[in-house]
């Protein structure tokens, strides 16, 4: 992939080599294809991870988070192993687990390393989704990971991981929605923040066009003043954030290519709501917009 993006020497650089080195392994390797509608937002997580800070992307559900992630994974050519967070997160989910093996006939123990081993020793980038779904308790067994030390004791099997140098982490945050708790400050101190929002305008357009299959220009365009709306109800504390979310507006798009917009619109945006406030305000709003 090549990088357009205005990047001083040294980092360029970084990135190039990082491509060389990593060219051999690319199974891990996401599609790509983050759009962003502020270049900034590449950019300076492109900088932050090739000097070696770990970044958090904050933003609503939806909002392309996960794709950026994929993107800089494929801008550094450099594998990515995936952490999802849940309440159910614990050490084994994140460093490995002992099972038993077999090696000349004879049973043996042996560790599997999980992803935060894997890429530390391999020098891949980690990316821990909804950080903050996760028990408090659980994530401080990274701090030492997170931290300058960039090193953990393994407890499992006592070996102590010292990370490759090209070894990255990229989290992500959705804050304030249901069952997220607000990240520890000590965890959040370890991060370079990155917000992520919701895309507008011609970049959405681009992004409707590229990834869902409307290709009917007309609708498009009320696609993209439809979330445009949504957005000014968000910000006037109408209607949730999730709703303007870009995952469910592709849905809507791509249904409607075969349903009539508004019963798209419904199946695709409004019944994944619950209150009935919202729901009535969004119908309203593709009432106005759409035939
Ligand atoms: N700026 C963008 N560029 C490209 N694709 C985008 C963008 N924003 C959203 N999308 C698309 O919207 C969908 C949701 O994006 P993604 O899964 O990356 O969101 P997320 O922020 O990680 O969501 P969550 O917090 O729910 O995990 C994907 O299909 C993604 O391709």
């Amino acid at each position: 992939m090549n990088i357009d993006y205005k990047l001083p020497q040294e980092i360029s650089t970084t990135v190039k080599t990082r491509q060389k080195l990593f060219q051999e392994d690319r199974r891990l390797i996401g599609s790509g294809g983050y759009t962003a509608s502020d270049v900034s937002i590449i950019e300076d997580a492109i900088i932050a991870l090739a000097m070696g800070k770990n970044v958090l992307l904050k933003g609503p559900t939806g909002s392309g988070k996960t794709k950026l992630a994929e993107t800089l994974s494929n801008l550094f050519s450099q594998p990515m192993h995936s952490i999802n967070c849940s309440v159910d997160l614990d050490a084994e989910a994140l460093l490995g687990y002992k099972t038993i093996g077999e090696q000349n006939g004879k049973s043996s123990i042996e560790f599997v390393e999980g992803p935060v081993i894997q890429a530390m020793k391999k020098g891949h980038l980690l990316y821990i989704d909804e950080i903050n779904m996760a028990k408090p308790e659980t994530l401080p067994i990274l701090n030492g990971v997170l931290d300058y030390r960039r090193m953990i004791t393994n407890p499992f099997t006592g070996e102590v991981v010292k990370a490759n140098e090209s070894f990255g982490v990229i989290a992500a945050i959705n804050e304030g929605y249901v069952g997220t708790v607000p990240l520890n400050e000590a965890l959040k101190n370890r991060f370079v923040v990155i917000e992520v929002p919701y895309i507008e305008g011609d970049t959405l357009k681009t992004v409707i066009s590229q990834q869902s299959k409307l290709v009917d220009e007309k609708l498009i365009k009320l696609f993209v003043s439809l979330s445009k709306d949504l957005l000014v109800q968000v910000q006037n504390g109408q209607i949730s954030e999730e709703a303007a979310s870009i995952r469910a507006l592709l849905d809507a798009c791509d249904l409607a290519v075969y349903l009539p917009a508004k019963r798209a619109i419904q199946r695709g945006i409004i019944d994944k709501l619950e209150d009935e406030r919202e729901r009535s305000a969004i119908k309203n709003i593709a009432e106005t917009l759409f035939e």
